[in-house]
């Protein structure tokens, strides 16, 4: 068996926690994170609403097709998370949720910003209400987590809270179909990647799959603990910390033929946050290994090469948004 992931306790000391946090940071770059205070019956019942939701017939689900804020629903096989390796696409479908931002706001003008399109009420009733209220529990969680890591990089609690004010914080509840990945096919239910953004919180229903590479040949599995997120750090955090930090590779797949549910939630900065290696984190003289950049610019980018209906969502968008 593989040695457990490790733990940060939210119910510890706050420099207890970033300590455990630093060492998973620069280790595994996946850990769990307990006493997060999120009750389980609204996990439970989030969950719940997402398997009646994907339940629904693919026109239903369609009416709220990810739409040019990439707020809405993907359909199975839309994305493809490690195309270098994939024959077809992965085998789940997803939806996106975001911060509600206003149609027709200044903030609306940014690409990733807009409302979020919420299935019909009479069709999966309580859907909206369990789905935004679970948002806001987890999104909290990542809050106590941006203090840890602030303590953590030895900069205080504080450090990166003002470029989390108007932050791109998205949930993305998954379901992943029946069917079995096959390494020889090229069928995978996630493929390969490492997470965009700056941390990822993770729920699962249970049904094992997600599997993590730390040292580039291996891959183990990383099994729900009860009770815990699954955590782990995106590229941007990575290029924040000038690689200190990992943004860890990692996959879905399906050995079971079982069905899988999963609600990921991505934790990031504001669009215009700047992504800058820390002073801390580069060695006297040497230049910082990545150019700064907007956390935004950073995000399009990614989504752009992973998503089949991204590229037309981003173009409507930017023309809409160019000045002429
Ligand atoms: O469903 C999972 O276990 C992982 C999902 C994932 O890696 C992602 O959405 O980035
Ligand atoms: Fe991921």
């Amino acid at each position: 068996m593989s040695p457990r992931l490790p733990v940060v306790s939210l119910a510890a000391p706050e420099e207890e926690a970033a300590r455990i946090l630093h060492n998973a940071c620069i280790s595994e770059g996946f850990f769990y994170v307990a006493d997060h205070g999120v009750p389980q019956e609204l996990l439970v019942a989030t969950m719940a609403a997402q398997r009646a939701f994907f339940a629904l017939p693919l026109e239903q689900k369609m009416r709220i097709a990810v739409n040019k804020y990439y707020r809405g629903y993907t359909p199975m096989a839309e994305e493809t998370l490690d195309p270098a390796r994939s024959r077809r696409g992965d085998t789940h479908e997803g939806l996106y949720f975001g911060r509600h931002v206003e149609e027709g706001s200044e903030e609306a003008k940014l690409p990733l910003h807009g409302p979020n399109q919420w299935p019909d009420e009479a069709l999966v009733p309580g859907y909206r209400a369990a789905t935004e209220a679970y948002w806001e529990a987890v999104a909290a969680v990542g809050f106590r987590l941006l203090r840890l890591l602030g303590l953590s990089l030895g900069l205080g609690p504080d450090y990166f809270q003002p470029h989390f004010t108007r932050p791109m914080i998205a949930l993305r509840p998954l379901h992943y179909s029946g069917e079995r990945s096959s390494e020889a096919d090229g069928l995978y239910a996630a493929g390969a990647h490492t997470d965009y953004g700056m941390l990822t919180l993770l729920a699962t229903d249970g049904v094992p799959g997600l599997q993590i590479c730390t040292d580039g040949t291996t891959w183990r599995g990383v099994d729900p603990l009860p009770g815990c997120f699954i955590v782990n750090l995106g590229d941007m955090l990575c290029r924040w910390t000038n690689s200190r930090y990992r943004s860890t590779l990692h996959r879905v797949v399906n050995t079971t033929g079982q069905e899988r549910f999963s609600l990921p939630l991505f934790f990031e900065p504001n669009f215009d946050a700047l992504v800058v290696a820390l002073d801390s984190c580069v060695e006297e003289g040497q230049a910082p290994l990545f150019p700064p950049i907007t956390a935004g610019e950073h995000l399009l980018e990614r989504y752009h090469a992973t998503h089949a209906g991204y590229g037309k969502a981003a173009a409507e968008q930017a023309a809409a948004t160019a000045v002429p």
